[in-house]
């Protein structure tokens, strides 16, 4: 069964009002990364390739603007992290959506499982088809979370990612 909005901001900080929705908390956006470097997935073992955070006010053939102007992206993969801190409760499972207006702007946000035990800022994989401004802290993704069964609770690399 997924839990209600209500319980999964008690999973997330910072949380406003504004985020949390009916059936999830909207998270917002915090940096966009481009991939620089290959990374590498072994049978054993796995390496994330060097990346590099892009300037909010890049916009190709318009200099620089304001530092407060939105992240401009063209076309292309990116790595997108999320501002909240999210901790997955044990016995449940999180997912993350994109928020649909991405998709009705030709943008997608690929995500994968969110296990167990899991604490940290986490990633997705933002594609854009079409140019599109988001600002940093827009909300671009929704968080849910599903009652699961599990043996062990997340331990692997990425636990605790990005939380100072
Ligand atoms: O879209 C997602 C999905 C998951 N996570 C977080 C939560 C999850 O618990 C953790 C690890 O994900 P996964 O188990 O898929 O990573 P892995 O590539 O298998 O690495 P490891 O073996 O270190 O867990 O990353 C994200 O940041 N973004």
């Amino acid at each position: 069964m997924y839990k209600s909005g209500a319980f999964v901001a008690e999973h997330v900080t910072p949380v406003t009002d504004e985020q949390v929705q009916p059936n999830g908390v909207d998270l917002t956006l915090e940096a966009v990364f481009e991939q620089r470097e290959p990374g590498r997935i072994g049978i054993e073992g796995k390496e994330v390739g060097v990346r590099h955070r892009r300037r909010e006010h890049v916009v190709e053939g318009f200099g620089e603007n304001d530092a407060t102007d939105p992240y401009y992206l063209p076309p292309g993969g990116y790595v997108a992290r999320y501002t909240e801190i999210v901790r997955i409760p044990e016995g449940h499972v999180g997912f993350i959506y994109p928020r649909s207006s991405l998709l009705r702007n030709s943008c997608m946000l690929n995500t994968a499982v969110w296990d167990a035990g899991y604490e940290g800022r986490g990633e997705g994989l933002l594609q854009v088809h079409h140019d599109i401004e988001i600002e940093r802290g827009a909300r671009v993704a929704q968080l849910v979370l599903c009652e699961a069964d599990h043996d062990d609770v997340y331990d692997g690399s990425y636990q605790g990612e990005n939380v100072e």
